[in-house]
């Protein structure tokens, strides 16, 4: 006890809320010297003090010192009802309300052993007896005292008179009342919860809280593991921001972060997409997208162990009445020629012969066109192009274009000249000049078959046959007959009692009746298979042609046809492709055109520039031909694919169409087929007058410098129907305006056959005498036109304006 603290009487008397007096009571009697109120106490003497109160204020338990309300008065067979009535003689008087935690308290458990020895006759040291309960007065006097000796002294021997809960209960008025506040609460939200709970039985409540700890367990678990995510190879922010659990917002910046600047609605590609993911902590794998395509279609390998040699499939391209038909009807040794109206082939059928055992199949087409409109929708129907050129007639424009249109789809060709019989034949000729187009004969070294034949008198026949065998050989053409047919329609009708007729060119695998096959938009089942011939089969391999019935609606010639194992899954993407092909009918075509080459070349998207060159002579097409092909450079080839005299034909456009090419005119127009096919399949076509301003502008175009200056935009073509010279007027056209209108501010060209004549001002444009600003489509209008008089009748007026690019 540190002598600093210097208690006084009265000090002691108020914590024990007792008069002076009577502290000083108890000193006078048990200590040496009487006291005073003011006088200050030693440690001994409150060690006696203490000793004294606490001697006649025992207490039978813990309980009766919190127990405010403690009504349960334990038993007390006192053995000495009056054990000490000298003590009872000094009353402590009740305590009202709590008494601050007094210094003395720990005074008292350090001093009691330290006591001397006289206060013994208080028997301070002596078991507490029963007979000293005073469950009246200890109630009042134990609390001040009890905050530490006396409370913590808890009687269990009466173990069975215990109420063990109330002790509990009491015990929870020790802590302190935060504390207090919140086991409370936990009890009550705990008591809460059990009540709501349907009074299970102690094992499912158990097995409940086992269930609950581990679902809490497996959400912390998936909260810890890092959100897998799949990705298509494009998606849109919104989309991803979902599947990464985030809002827009937050993918949205983390996108910016990464510099690009795209919103919720926007699509972005899947490295951007794959990068923010990880960032927001993703684990990012790559969606796979199975399109319906690709679960119905089989397009797997066939292993070699698989492929059988398969006949060749034979084109017959030349000039018109150079004798195509003449020479597949020779082949056939039929006469199909006098059936036709006016000896036109009218549409592709396809026969198959024997050469010696060995099965060739032919298509008869009335030419390239045809081949290469099959072409540009995907099939590659043909192993070897043979070429008929006329003996008394040689190479011919349609000749050069089937040339072209072959050695654009890399297919060999085998020249038969035909009609030797003839007087003015002259095939070294035309060996002579099939050298101008890299067809070079064996003969002179080259690699080109070229077969004399005569279609009329059957005559060279053989060889040409045995040529397209050899060739066919040299090409090591195999199919897998074991899978399920595929291949391409050739044709296709509607026959009014039959419903669509098809002939299909079985490309691989095999063909069975009852099939169900999906060609381009149509489905069917082969309900019944004929051959060529007439014949009826129940199966067709590789390389065999086939009429068959049963399909539901008549597909394109062209369409890729597929034998599949799930109708209705064929019918789902037949609807698919119905959509696709709605929505690709308003979304433009992507094709090379000269403004987007630079960038298509540094995209690595074109490494070659396919040229289609039409002029008006041939030494203008054969120099223009040359100057392009020298502009090729180490990123980019240039390659003339085609060229020729004339107008752009709608042939040229399907070349260009199907190559990625772009047309090139000089001095030359494209007729009304060929402007309407260019615009739909989005084909360049440029027109120019001088070879210099061709060839800059190429150039500029592939180093990404071409100055988009001037569109042409074409308003409209008058068709001239009468010429009128007049005096001090010049030459006035009497024209009717076929489409568009005519301006006078525009500028025209005169095109005749085709051909650019002229190109200049409008000198005049009247309608009966008055001058007009414009004449629409459907009107007759007087054109004069500035220098210019040799106006003809069946001329086209072509009226354009030129218009600024805005680059
Ligand atoms: N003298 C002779 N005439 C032939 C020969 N081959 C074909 N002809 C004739 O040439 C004409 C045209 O023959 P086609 O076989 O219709 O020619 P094509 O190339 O198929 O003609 P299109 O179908 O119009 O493209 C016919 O009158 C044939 O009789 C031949 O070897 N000798």
């Amino acid at each position: 006890m540190s002598s600093l603290n210097k208690y006084r009487v009265h000090e002691v008397a108020k914590d024990f809320n007792l008069g002076s007096k009577e502290i000083a009571d108890v000193l006078t009697e048990y200590a040496q010297s009487p006291k005073n109120h003011m006088q200050v106490l030693t440690d001994q003497e409150l060690a006696l003090i203490f000793e004294y109160l606490t001697q006649h204020n025992q207490i039978g338990s813990i309980e009766e010192i919190y127990a405010d309300t403690y009504t349960e008065p334990a038993p007390q067979p006192s053995p000495e009802p009056a054990p000490a009535p000298a003590q009872q003689s000094r009353p402590v008087p009740q305590q009202q309300g709590k008494p601050s935690a007094p210094a003395p308290a720990p005074v008292s458990a350090a001093a009691a052993p330290a006591a001397p020895a006289r206060p013994a006759e208080n028997k301070p040291f002596q078991p507490r007896p029963q007979a000293d309960k005073q469950p009246a007065a200890s109630q009042a006097v134990s609390r001040p005292a009890g905050t530490r000796p006396q409370t913590k002294i808890v009687d269990t021997r009466k173990t069975a008179a215990v109420n063990l809960d109330r002790y509990d209960e009491r015990l929870e008025t020790m802590v302190p009342d935060k504390v207090q506040n919140i086991s409370q609460k936990k009890e009550k939200i705990r008591r809460a919860a059990d009540q709501r709970r349907p009074a299970p039985g102690f094992g499912s409540k158990r097995r409940q809280e086992e269930q609950e700890k581990m679902r809490r367990l497996q959400l912390e678990i998936a909260k810890k593991q890092p959100l897998k995510v799949e990705i298509p190879d494009e998606i849109a922010v919104g989309e991803l921001a979902s599947r990464l659990k985030k809002t827009g917002a937050e993918v949205v910046r983390q996108l910016i972060k990464l510099g690009v600047m795209a919103s919720v609605s926007d699509v972005i590609d899947y490295d951007t997409a794959a990068l923010v993911a990880m960032e927001l902590g993703a684990k990012v794998t790559k969606e796979v997208v199975v399109t319906i395509e690709e679960r119905l279609i089989d397009v797997s390998a066939d292993s070699e162990a698989d492929l059988v040699p398969r006949s060749p499939v034979v084109v017959v391209m030349g000039h018109v009445d150079h004798g195509k038909t003449s020479l597949l009807d020779a082949i056939r040794k039929s006469d199909v020629v006098s059936g036709e109206a006016g000896g036109i082939t009218q549409h592709i059928g396809a026969y198959r012969v024997q050469i010696k055992g060995k099965p060739i199949t032919f298509l008869d087409t009335p030419g390239h066109e045809a081949f290469t409109s099959m072409r540009a929708r995907g099939a590659m129907v043909t192993d070897i192009a043979i070429l008929v050129v006329a003996a008394d007639d040689g190479i011919m424009p349609q000749t050069v274009e089937a040339i072209n249109h072959a050695k654009a789809a890399n297919i060999p060709i085998i020249v038969a000249i035909n009609k030797m019989d003839k007087p003015g034949a002259n095939p070294e000729r035309i060996k002579q000049q099939l050298t101008e187009y890299g067809l070079v004969s064996e003969e002179w070294g080259g690699e080109t078959i070229i077969c004399p034949i005569s279609a009329k008198l059957h005559q060279g026949l053989d060889s040409l046959l045995e040529a397209v065998v050899l060739t066919a050989e040299m090409r090591e053409l195999k199919a897998n007959p074991k899978r399920a047919a595929q291949g391409t329609v050739i044709e296709a009708r509607l026959d009014k009692g039959r419903g669509p007729v098809t002939t299909v060119l079985v490309q691989n695998g095999t063909l069975k009746q009852g099939d169900v096959i999906i060609a381009g938009k149509a489905v069917g089942r082969v309900r019944a298979m004929t051959d060529d011939k007439g014949e009826k089969l129940t199966q067709a391999g590789p390389s065999v042609p086939v009429e068959i019935i049963g399909m539901s609606e008549v597909p394109g010639a062209g369409d890729l046809f597929y034998a599949v194992a799930d109708e209705r899954m064929a019918r789902e993407l037949v609807m698919q492709r119905k959509e696709e092909e709605k929505a690709a009918a308003s979304a433009p075509s992507h094709k090379v055109t000269l403004e987007d080459l630079f960038s298509q070349i540094q995209q690595g998207e074109v490494k070659e520039l396919g040229i289609i060159v039409k002029a008006d002579v041939q030494g203008t097409a054969e120099a223009v031909k040359t100057s392009l092909e020298k502009l090729s450079n180490p990123e980019v080839r240039v390659r003339v694919i085609h060229s020729g005299v004339g107008a752009i034909s709608e042939s040229d456009i399907m070349l260009a169409s199907t190559s990625n090419a772009i047309v090139v005119g000089f001095n030359v127009r494209p007729d009304n087929a060929a402007r309407d096919s260019a615009a739909r399949a989005n084909v360049d076509v440029r027109m120019y007058r001088v070879i210099y301003d061709c060839i800059n502008e190429m150039e500029a175009a592939m180093k990404g410098m071409l100055s988009p200056k001037f569109k042409e935009n074409v308003l409209g073509h008058a068709q001239v129907r009468q010429v009128y010279k007049i005096t001090g007027a010049g030459t006035i056209a009497g024209c009717y305006v076929q489409d568009g209108k005519i301006l006078r501010a525009s500028q025209v060209r005169v095109v005749r056959d085709g051909i650019v004549v002229f190109e200049g001002e409008l000198a005049s444009l009247r309608r009966f005498k008055d001058d007009v600003k414009e004449v629409a489509a459907g009107y007759e209008c007087g054109i004069g036109i500035d220098k210019f008089s040799d106006i003809k009748e069946g001329d086209v007026i072509e009226a354009f304006v030129m218009e600024q690019i805005n680059a």
